[in-house]
């Protein structure tokens, strides 16, 4: 009989790792899990509820929300306002952030960022999406946090998790302490541990990107594609292309298989299309502690300055040699983007 551990019995197990723990970031993780829970039994059931399609409104990204975006939200929020463990939210779906001012969570220490449905595009398509939180320790000691604590640099990051649902689903997260993985069990309806220290190989064979934006992509990435299709039997190349469009699902993939994920800037996007604060500091934290590496084609993403919460970036991110190679080709091919990047930065 092999010995089931949940998430719950892992996080206090672990709760010795901090030695000043009075349990609630346990708890908030909890709390987390338990979000999840909820929004996978209506992902699982998607396509006999009302909740595929458009809700008809726009976000502050200027994207059509789907009702799961809404539904994935309302959970997510509730979950971390009743728990009592967090003063403070930032969403993906939310222009402003959310100030959770119940007695009980005030004072609470903890921020949480998140995406609350990411991969929005493939919903409705039965392909996976997923979920991703970053947990950071607030800076204003009591009463109505400000923005001083949400516009914290990646590196500041206590925690930061994801959960794809998938063919399977399960919460992946890291502490600072290395990156474990859990799978949903339904049948006793608890995430059970089952992806000890995960690691991402230092090298790998699969390129991620959304290669219809060729035409513009930065001279750098141009030249870095080009190298991964070239035939050279010493590095195994050409290397193969799979791309989900769900972030979470393609760095998921490539932590376990080892590759890399790039969604650079393009001339819609020329800040790069995803969000720093709750899609790439989080990831880049969880690769980080497996052993990748998180760039912006330049700089480590984890150090880029936050300046507002639905701030944008440009993000290489995978297995360390695959990454530094792509960063290779950026700066003796687009230089210039550096500068661009840093002064978006100021
Ligand atoms: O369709 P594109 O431009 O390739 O973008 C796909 C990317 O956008 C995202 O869907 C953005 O996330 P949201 O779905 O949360 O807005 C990522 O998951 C994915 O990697």
């Amino acid at each position: 009989m092999t010995k089931v551990v949940t998430l719950g019995q892992f996080i206090i197990e672990r709760q010795s790792e901090f030695p000043y723990a009075k349990g609630e970031l346990s708890r908030l993780l909890r709390d987390i899990g338990i979000a999840a829970k909820i929004v996978n039994r209506e992902v699982n059931k998607a396509g006999l509820v009302d909740i595929l399609g458009e809700a008809g409104t726009m976000n502050v990204q200027g994207e059509h929300v789907k009702k799961l975006d809404i539904y994935a939200n309302e959970q997510f929020i509730s979950a971390l306002k009743s728990g009592g463990e967090c003063s403070m939210i930032a969403s993906e779906e939310n222009e402003d952030v959310i100030h959770v001012n119940s007695a009980v969570s005030k004072n609470a220490k903890y921020i949480v960022a998140m995406d609350p449905l990411d991969g929005s595009s493939n919903i409705d398509v039965n392909v996976p999406i997923g979920t991703i939180f970053s947990i950071y320790r607030r800076k204003t000691e009591k009463g109505m946090c400000t923005m001083e604590d949400v516009l914290q640099k990646g590196t500041e990051q206590v925690a930061a998790g994801y959960i794809i649902y998938g063919s399977s689903t399960m919460l992946v997260y890291t502490t600072g302490h290395g990156v474990n993985g859990f799978t949903l069990d339904p049948s006793i309806g608890e995430f059970c541990f089952s992806h000890p220290n995960m690691k991402f190989p230092s090298s790998g064979k699969i390129y991620s990107l959304n290669e219809g934006n060729y035409v513009h992509f930065p001279e750098g990435v141009k030249k870095y594609l080009k190298y991964c299709q070239v035939e050279d039997d010493e590095t195994s190349r050409p290397y193969t292309s799979r791309y989900i469009g769900s972030m979470v699902a393609d760095i998921h993939r490539n932590m376990i298989k080892g590759g890399i994920f790039i969604y650079p800037t393009t001339a819609s996007s020329p800040k790069g299309k995803l969000r720093l604060v709750y899609e790439c500091n989080p990831l880049a934290f969880i690769v980080e502690q497996a052993g990748g590496r998180a760039t912006n084609g330049f700089k480590r993403i984890l150090d880029v300055n936050v300046k507002e919460i639905h701030q944008r970036t440009p993000i290489f991110i995978g297995s360390t040699d695959m990454v530094e190679k792509a960063e290779e080709f950026m700066r003796q091919y687009s230089p210039e983007l550096e500068e661009v990047l840093q002064l978006a930065e100021v």
